[in-house]
């Protein structure tokens, strides 16, 4: 849709609130922007409490947010989106490399010729009637080695608010690019509703149309349609997955979809784990846990998004590059994760598509024992716990499966001390995780660092609500980015696998892979997962000093008999056995589909990983037979 206006301004000519920057490069883009897109205004963000102030009252003037009762939660909205627009769009979202061939077979390409000219028309008059946002933003430490700059230009207010949690923004950071006149990731949103005169605003403008586009030779993000999360926060998957995967290719380093924590041990050791399971499948849950075994505690470092480097000492150092969590609300208790439950009390949050209840607080599925007699639901309609909403059906849900509270990090009473350091914690240990009714064992430890590469490699899950799209298929979730890594999946790997080179054996990361979703024949989870996953936790860390005994496998190190603390659970001998074992019969069959996800990579298929397939199918018995 492409608006027909009648005289086209110029940046200078509309009117302005905040502080415009003086960066040249910056100024030229926002030029370009502002022609293309046609603002009714122009707000330079400086992430000033007055401003979000500001901004939530014009977002409650339109109906788009409701603020919470104070007293509850204070300075926190609500927002409901559009019923169309609630999880990232992986059929829309494009990388855009000059050579197909970079993108490989696990991303949307088109060239981006091609797709400048598709999305310029889209943009060209789609702020009209709105006002552009302009926010200057870092991904991680300001005072990184090298701090990863980005500004985005948006028509939403929801947009600019988030991003104020989920990043380092405003005036700090536009000062830091001016001082250095670095280097910026331009990144562009519209929600593509511009406003004619005759039209009146809807509270979640969006566009049935959407694209989520990286033209990654040039280091821009394009996104278009969308208002919701991972779409339109371009900082997170946008730029510190996809964007970033790309720079850490080329610079050495590792932009991963990892939760980081510190386990401490009751003697005071400390352990640095890094864990990427896929969306929804319990990092934001492993980063605040709560252990059930007494004297181990947890400090939580990141939930999302880990950015590993070596350092001068050979260790692989992690960072979170966020300043906020994006949690998913459905399952979030003081009985799964209070940690959560404590940081979102703290106030200033978004909360997004859960239910709002008539003392002005939030609820969503999962959140208490009993349900509610009567909230209002992601829709707006009254709900009653027993019913369901007015005029819909009786099954349906308070809240959206992939509704979402936003907090800043500094609110989680668990936070790590070393997440202020720029240079960020040495990991001891690496974990790779999906959701798996079968087959996946509850924790198992790779032989070394390749073998840890092929278990992130082959990584496997359920699909879940984070993104559009049907819900618990299977499919193969390298390292748990599918959807975030921002080329070629197979030189991913060798990108990986080329890391573990460059140090030393005792000095990398060891490498496990867990699964909390093994189910019975009923289909009841055998693992009672949560608070009870520090008793994994700790066998990863007595396997790091060398202290418990493994058996070996095929597939990798298991707990011997009596090697998992399991001391005081509650569980049968029978689901014990069934969520730690390692099935062979499972593994005849998930061989071969080892072999099938292989075959996509084509010829790129790193040498190191048919060499461990090679190995898997000798010990099953099965001649090699491919490659
Ligand atoms: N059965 C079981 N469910 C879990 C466990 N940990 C988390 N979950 C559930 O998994 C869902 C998602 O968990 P999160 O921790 O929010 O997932 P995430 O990986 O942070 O998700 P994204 O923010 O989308 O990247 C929630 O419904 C949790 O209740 C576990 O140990 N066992
Ligand atoms: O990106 C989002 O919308 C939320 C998220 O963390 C994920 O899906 O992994
Ligand atoms: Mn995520």
């Amino acid at each position: 849709m492409s608006t027909a206006i009648d005289v086209r301004r110029t940046r200078v000519d509309l009117p302005t609130t905040g502080t415009p920057p003086t960066h040249p490069r910056l100024l030229a883009w926002l030029d370009e922007v502002v022609d293309l897109c046609q603002p009714d205004a122009v707000h330079y963000c400086d992430g000033s409490e007055d401003e979000w102030a500001a901004l939530v009252a014009e977002l409650e003037t339109k109906g788009t947010i409701i603020r919470l009762n104070a007293d509850l939660k204070p300075n926190s909205i609500l927002a409901r989106t559009d019923p169309d627009d609630v999880a990232r769009v992986e059929d829309q979202t494009f990388i855009c490399s000059k050579d197909e061939r970079n993108a490989g077979p696990t991303n949307n390409w088109m060239d981006p010729d091609q797709m400048r000219r598709i999305m310029t028309p889209l943009f060209d008059g789609a702020m009209a009637g709105r006002t552009m946002y302009v926010i200057p933003f870092c991904m991680g430490h300001l005072d990184a080695p090298d701090p990863k700059f980005g500004v985005e230009v948006t028509d939403s207010a929801y947009v600019a608010l988030s991003m104020k949690i989920l990043t380092r923004m405003g005036a700090e950071v536009m000062a830091r690019m001016e001082e250095h006149d670095a280097d910026f990731v331009p990144a562009l949103h519209s929600v593509g509703m511009p406003l004619t005169d005759s039209m009146t605003d809807v509270p979640w403008p969006c566009n049935e149309t959407k694209y989520i586009v990286h033209f990654t030779d040039d280091r821009v993000i394009w996104s278009y349609g969308s208002g919701y999360g991972g779409n339109s926060l371009l900082g997170k998957k946008c730029y510190a997955l996809r964007i970033a995967s790309v720079m850490a290719r080329d610079e050495g380093w590792l932009a991963e979809h990892m939760l980081i924590l510190k386990l401490i041990s009751p003697e005071g050791r400390e352990y640095h784990i890094a864990a990427a399971f896929p969306s929804a499948c319990g990092k934001t849950n492993l980063a605040m846990l709560e252990p059930t075994i007494p004297g181990w505690r947890v400090e939580t470092l990141g939930d999302d998004i880990a950015w590993l480097r070596f350092g001068a000492d050979g260790r692989l150092y992690a960072t979170n590059p966020e300043t906020g969590f994006f949690g998913v609300a459905p399952g979030t208790s003081y009985a799964t994760n209070p940690n959560a439950m404590r940081t979102i009390e703290g106030g200033n949050s978004i909360f997004t598509n859960v239910a709002l209840t008539p003392d002005g607080d939030v609820w969503w599925e999962g959140m208490t024992a009993e349900k509610p007699e009567q909230v209002v639901d992601w829709k707006g309609r009254q709900w009653r716990g027993v019913g369901g909403p007015v005029g819909g059906r009786p099954d349906e849900k308070a809240a959206h499966p992939n509704s979402r509270f936003c907090t800043p990090i500094e609110q989680c009473p668990i936070l790590s001390d070393d997440y202020h350091r720029p240079e960020g914690v040495p990991l001891d240990a690496i974990i790779f995780g999906g959701r798996r009714e079968n087959t996946i064992p509850l924790v198992t430890q790779s032989r070394d660092w390749q073998h840890g590469v092929f278990m992130g490699a082959t990584c496997s899950s359920e699909t879940t609500a984070a993104a559009s799209g049907a819900v618990g298929v299977l499919r193969r979730d390298p390292m748990a980015m599918l959807p975030f890594i921002g080329y070629h999946v197979a030189d991913y790997v060798q990108h990986w696998i080329n890391m573990g080179r460059r140090s030393s054996a005792s000095a990398l990361p060891k490498i496990f892979y867990v699964n909390w979703f093994r189910r019975d024949a009923d289909g009841r989870f055998m693992w009672p997962g949560f608070g009870e996953n520090s008793r994994v936790l700790k066998w990863v860390a007595e396997r790091v000093d060398g202290k418990v005994d493994a058996v070996e496998t095929p597939i990798g190190y298991v707990p011997a008999p009596g090697g998992l603390d399991v001391d005081g659970l509650d569980i049968s001998d029978e689901d014990l056995a069934g969520v730690v074992g390692y099935t062979e019969t499972e593994w005849r069959d998930e061989v071969p589909r080892i072999g099938r996800w292989f075959d996509t990579f084509g010829w790129r298929l790193p040498r190191e990983m048919v060499d461990e397939l090679r190995a898997l199918e000798t010990a099953f018995g099965r001649a090699p037979s491919r490659m």
